[in-house]
């Protein structure tokens, strides 16, 4: 049967109305260790290419891989955090395949005998309520290389004229957490795609394991999707999309996939087993290879390794250096701050939690800190299209900000302008405020008394009523030297110059 691959894409409400959605997710995450996982190699980002590469991660004959220790202890933690069994016992597998991006010819990964198996992870949904994901294993393995198709009309696989090629990650320890098959979530799968995502990569960040970037790609999802008609009880074919860079990609791709597949099967195809790309320009996914199957890889345990044999003594250890998780750290900050659930959600929607508590850990009060975040802050992330964490200014610079309001420096007004200075990548608003001092509040009395002067002589009228004793009145001469100063003096302070001025 030829299967049309995008055929008009279904509404994802019909899409529900007749299939169930089936998601499963595969994390890879890139240790932050020093070195890689089986030879001495830096790790580092952004090198050269093919400057951290030694005979082992090159593969060359003879070259015999030794197990990074700091490695498998970032493996356990992750497993432990991920309430998984710890194997006491376990061997690394040789995973075969032909492609350049491993010069071995195979990657030393792990198959049925994973470090960390079946855990869990409670991940918040935009409403509040709790979804669990399951786990079924977190396994160690080494990075590819990586491969960029070059030349050619389009630049990819297929139109590029060769293939370059950089091994400095080849080798860079990974672990990849494999959830089981999460289904009954509906309309609302796409979303816990991304809750997931989001909820293990707070976890990762606090076990302090990896950068979690997943823009440079030490933090990469494949979301494996698949429909299954209402009442059926056999799971559908997956795919495999690639590529998804960032958390709103991963419920885009999650539903596009959704879409895609059912207007396949209306149209009486299949779905295909393969490795789909995103694409983040348009939002759609384009079939990558056929998937290989277990049996293609001829797994084996890896000869050249001993077995992982970690004692329970030692996972114990490791289990004690776990640090408060992000869920726990989230209750016992609410209670703190004393703040309801709704306002915490509000938080924990807009990814802001970790950002308040870093910006109150940097000096500014809660309410403060809370109120940037959440207002001129996320707005600016809304208009940018970007996650509030990805936005150009660190809890730092906020309580810098806080703190330059606090002394007077800058009313909230022209804090606005800071901050958008701040974004633009002038520096620190210290240094934004040292090079634009028509952002400073105007402190000098004299300066403001004139302008209240001229305001009230401008308005003799109103000059009156205030001296009458109608207070009220002072606001329009308030308005109109702000605006005489551009917005740059302490509303309070000439409220109180214009009753002096009118004899009050
Ligand atoms: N029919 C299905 N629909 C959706 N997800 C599925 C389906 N079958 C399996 N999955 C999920 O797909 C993922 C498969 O990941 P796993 O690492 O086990 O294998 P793989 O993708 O074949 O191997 P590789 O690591 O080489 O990509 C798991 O999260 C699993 O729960
Ligand atoms: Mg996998
Ligand atoms: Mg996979």
């Amino acid at each position: 049967m030829t299967a049309v691959d995008t055929p008009d894409l279904l509404d994802y409400d019909d899409v529900l109305a007749k299939y169930e959605p089936v998601l499963g997710m595969e994390v890879h995450v890139e240790l932050g260790t020093d070195t890689k996982m089986f030879c001495p190699c830096p790790t580092e980002f952004g090198a050269e290419p093919n400057t951290q590469v030694c005979p082992v991660c090159l593969g060359l004959p003879g070259s015999l891989p030794v197990v990074n220790e700091a490695a498998v202890e970032s493996a356990i933690r992750i497993g432990l955090a991920l309430n998984c069994s710890i194997t006491p016992w376990g061997r690394f597998a040789r995973k075969n395949y032909f492609y350049p991006d491993q010069p071995k010819n195979y990657q030393i990964s792990q198959y049925d005998e994973p470090i960390a198996t079946d855990g869990y992870l409670d991940v918040i949904l935009d409403d509040g309520t709790t979804w669990r994901v399951e786990i079924e294993r977190a396994h160690m393995e080494e990075d590819t290389g990586k491969s960029l198709h070059v030349g050619g009309a389009t630049g990819r696989i297929h139109g590029a004229s060769h293939s370059l090629l950089d091994y400095n990650r080849a080798g860079v320890p990974l672990v990849e957490i494999v959830t089981k098959t999460i289904s009954g979530a509906g309309a609302r799968a796409p979303e816990v795609a991304r809750a997931y995502v989001t909820a293990l990569r707070d976890l990762l960040k606090s076990l302090n394991v990896s950068d979690v970037r997943m823009d440079q790609g030490s933090m990469r999802c494949d979301a494996n999707a698949s429909l299954m008609p209402i009442g059926a009880t056999e799971l559908g074919t997956r795919t495999e999309t690639k590529n998804v860079n960032s958390l709103k990609s991963v419920e885009v791709a999650v539903r596009y996939e959704m879409r895609r597949q059912a207007a396949v099967l209306e149209a009486g195809g299949e779905v295909i087993q393969e490795t789909r790309h995103f694409q983040e320009a348009d939002g759609t996914t384009s079939p990558g290879r056929r998937k290989e199957t277990a049996e293609d890889y001829r797994y084996f345990p890896e000869p050249d390794l001993e077995p992982v044999a970690p004692s329970a003594e030692w996972v114990e250890e490791l289990r004690g250096t776990l640090p408060e998780l992000p869920w726990v750290r989230r209750a016992r900050i609410q209670a703190d701050w004393g703040v309801s659930d709704e306002v915490m959600r509000d938080l924990v929607n807009a990814n802001a939690v970790d950002l308040v508590i870093a910006t109150v850990e940097a000096g500014a009060s809660p309410e403060a800190a809370r109120s940037w975040w959440v207002s001129y802050l996320a707005q600016q992330a809304n208009t940018r299209g970007v996650e509030l964490g990805e936005l150009p200014i660190t809890p730092a610079q906020v309580a810098q900000v806080v703190a330059l309001i606090d002394s007077g420096k800058l009313n909230n007004k022209v804090a606005r302008q800071v901050v958008d200075h701040v974004l633009a990548g002038e520096g620190d608003p210290e240094q934004v405020v040292a090079d634009h001092p028509e952002l400073v509040v105007e402190r000098d009395d004299t300066k403001l008394k004139a302008a209240v002067d001229e305001a009230l002589a401008a308005n003799p009228d109103i000059a009156e009523k205030i001296r009458g004793g109608k207070v009220a009145a002072a606001g329009k001469i308030v308005g109109d030297v702000m605006k005489a100063t551009r917005g740059q003096a302490d509303p309070a302070r000439v409220k109180e110059l214009v009753i002096e001025a009118c004899g009050g």
